[in-house]
């Protein structure tokens, strides 16, 4: 399972700050929705500058124009960008072209899908498939993706789970809906020592229940 840290509502050199710390115990690397849209692409930019070797993540969440969006993240330097599964069809099948054309990835964010709707996007073999719960339904409604149900993602697609996960949710996650991406970011970047943290994360992947 990788780590994908999640930087949000930070600046570009806090976001490249707060990588460095964590950098040894995280895989991908998330340049969040909020620092794309308060900064650009150039933070998506700066990030792959600092961390050429690790996967960088644009979370640019795109639910339309998603040709032009997507090459101005792959231009920028992110290896992965997200598109929103209750997009039109064919604005993922653009994502899904654009990312074929220059060898990168797409993340397909579940967020607020319906049944039928995500029995459609099972079509993208080659997606990830992110089970969100959002900021919204965590800051306003006390939500976390606590890993209860199941997805008809497990086991048949790349999921990634995101949505206020902590050490504890991570068991419960690892057993319900089987992740090979789990994505954490106030659990790390709002922790008093957010490499400890990070480091935690790591060890109960690499030797706990989250293996
Ligand atoms: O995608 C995210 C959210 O919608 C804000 O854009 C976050 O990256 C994701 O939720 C992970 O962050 P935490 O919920 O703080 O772990």
């Amino acid at each position: 399972m990788k780590i994908q840290l999640a930087l949000d509502r930070m600046t570009i050199p806090e976001a490249v700050g707060m990588a460095e710390k964590v950098a040894q115990s995280v895989d991908w690397i998330e340049v969040g929705t909020s620092l794309i849209k308060e900064f650009g692409v150039d933070s998506v930019k700066e990030m792959k500058r600092a961390f050429p070797d690790k996967v960088i993540v644009a979370d640019i969440k795109t639910i339309d124009n998603a040709r032009y969006e997507f090459e101005m993240c792959f231009e920028a330097g992110a290896d992965v960008a997200t598109v929103m599964g209750v997009s039109p069809l064919v604005t993922i099948d653009a994502s899904m072209e654009v990312a074929g054309r220059y060898g990168r990835m797409v993340m397909i964010d579940l967020l607020n899908t319906s049944e039928e709707q995500q029995r459609e996007l099972l079509k993208y073999k080659d997606a990830i498939f992110c089970e969100h719960v959002s900021k919204d339904q965590q800051e306003e409604m006390g939500a976390k993706n606590q890993g209860r149900g199941s997805s008809i993602f497990s086991g048949e697609r790349m999921v990634a789970v995101a949505g206020g996960i902590t050490l504890s949710s991570l068991v419960q996650l690892q057993r319900t809906l089987k992740p090979e991406v789990v994505i954490v970011g106030s659990a790390i970047t709002k922790a008093e020592n957010p490499s400890e943290s990070a480091a935690q994360f790591k060890e109960l992947i690499l030797h706990g229940e989250g293996k």
